[in-house]
């Protein structure tokens, strides 16, 4: 049961399909809105060199249409935005949905402590892509980089629930760094700021209180001991409270945050390594949670669309959204952890052994508790840091599911795919790794 994050080996999914990296492929379906658009833009340019006033103002409804156009072109290419984060998991999708889907975008800064070599081929598009390498704990990069710009979506954070780093140091990257921002955001004159919290700010608790289906206003005693939830709670709470505060230039700073449930999709480390555990074991894994608890999930793809739009109508709509706070969900299905998983473990060739836990709970416990013993002991020799730990298992063991509209009343969020398309990008992803790390 308790394994040690991957190596990798060849597994069955490879075997079946033989693709490019999911970078390749990357593209929404919401882009054939932007193609339509292009085209529609197209269409009009035809008149291109017609677009002066008078000759606009005699041609009627196409008058219009044109006068509308070159006021969406003054607005069109202005914005800059600042991605925190922009090379992690989450901040990939952000940052490639960003521009598909923002056409007022003039310039988007990636700020990263590590930056990702893919950014290079978005250098060649349109808009202008600034890579800068930095770290949120330190205020002065934090500030440089949010200089000038008018949006920050600042999803940089330390996500440790396995006792890889210090409580320190996960304070000081989730908390002290979310300070800085915010810093950075009052003295440059930067007025929007988006904040990427998590489900986990508000459970599960330490008493295992299930949350079932809830939403933003389901009343639920959040308690945490734990330095990542603790860390998260904390960043969201500051950059709520920064809404309203006069920024340089004395407007007022506009926040709201996300939180999203457990994601999944292109990239989710998470998974890989529970593909390659399976393989390890044989192609199977071992239910070790009942089927009936359910955990809430959501597709990557679907957390970044969020973004991109709370980002664009908290311009639009800063007395209803600021201040505010929005859990992450699509049409995932609810189910248990283990189940969700085997969506796409299962077309990869693995299989999820039990209809019910094959080990009673009190041993998965002692089995965590060992995990955390060992962990403590090894740790002047190695880092041991195994998937079960008490921390996980109790998250994994307490249903917290979503079930609200807040984003579709307050900024018109649908999910950009549907749960079919989820699922299949997922798979294809885990298919197209493992053939070819092959
Ligand atoms: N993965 C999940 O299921 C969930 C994640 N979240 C939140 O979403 C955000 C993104 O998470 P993931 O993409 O999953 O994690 P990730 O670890 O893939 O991405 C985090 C990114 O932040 C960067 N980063 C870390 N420390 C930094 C520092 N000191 N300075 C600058 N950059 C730094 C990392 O290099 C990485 O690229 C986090 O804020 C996390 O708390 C929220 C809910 C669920
Ligand atoms: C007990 C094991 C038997 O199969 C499985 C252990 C699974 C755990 C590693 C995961 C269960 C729940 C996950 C967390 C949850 O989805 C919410 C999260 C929100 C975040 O903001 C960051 C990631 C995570 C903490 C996520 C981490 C992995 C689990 C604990």
């Amino acid at each position: 049961m308790p394994v040690e994050h991957s190596g990798h080996q060849g597994g069955p999914c490879g075997k079946r399909v033989g693709e490019e990296g999911w970078r390749l492929g990357w593209s929404v379906p919401g882009m054939a809105r932007r193609e339509e658009q292009a085209e529609g833009d197209n269409h009009l340019s035809l008149a291109g060199n017609e677009r002066r006033p008078a000759l606009v103002a005699s041609l009627g409804t196409l008058g219009l249409w044109l006068q509308q156009d070159m006021a969406d072109s003054a607005q069109a290419q202005k914005l800059v935005y600042l991605v925190t984060g922009g090379c992690g998991f989450l901040g990939e999708h952000v940052v490639r949905m960003l521009l598909q889907q923002e056409p007022r975008l003039r310039e988007l800064r990636i700020f990263d402590l590590h930056l990702g070599p893919w950014l290079e081929e978005l250098k060649t598009g349109p808009v202008q892509v600034t890579a800068i390498q930095g770290d949120v704990t330190q205020a002065h990069e934090v500030a440089a980089a949010v200089a000038g710009a008018h949006v920050v979506i600042h999803t940089a954070g330390l996500v440790d629930v396995f006792g890889k780093a210090s409580p320190e140091t996960i304070h000081e990257v989730n908390v002290q760094g979310t300070k800085n921002v915010i810093e950075a955001c009052v003295q440059t004159g930067t007025q929007f700021l988006v904040y990427t919290s998590s489900m986990e700010v508000v459970g599960p608790n330490i008493k295992g209180h299930p949350f079932y289906r809830g939403n933003e206003d389901t009343p639920y005693e959040a308690v945490h001991r734990h330095p990542y939830p603790s860390s998260k709670a904390r960043a969201e709470q500051l950059v709520l409270e920064a809404n309203g505060r006069k920024v340089r230039g004395g407007l007022p700073l506009v926040t709201c945050a996300l939180r999203p449930t457990g994601i999944y999709g292109e990239g989710h480390q998470i998974m890989r390594d529970i593909y390659y555990q399976g393989l390890r074991l044989g192609g199977r894994l071992f239910r070790a949670i009942p089927a009936s608890v359910e955990h809430g999930r959501v597709y990557v793809g679907n957390v970044a669309w969020m973004h991109v739009l709370v980002a664009r109508e908290l311009q639009q709509r800063p007395a209803l959204m600021g201040g505010q706070v929005y859990f992450c969900y699509d049409k995932s299905p609810y189910k248990s952890y283990e189940d969700f998983n085997m969506e796409f473990l299962g077309p990869c060739g693995l299989r999820l052994v039990g209809t019910r836990p094959l080990l009673p709970y009190w041993l998965l416990m002692l089995l965590a508790a060992l995990n955390a013993l060992l962990q403590w002991l090894l740790r002047p020799l190695l880092l041991y840091a195994p998937l079960l730990n008490p921390y996980t298992l109790a998250m994994a063991n307490t249903t917290f599911t979503v079930s609200t509209n807040k984003a579709q009343r307050h900024f018109g969020y649908e999910p950009l795919f549907s749960w079919e398309e989820s699922r299949t990008r997922t798979i294809r992803w885990m298919q197209a790794m493992d053939s070819s790390a092959q």
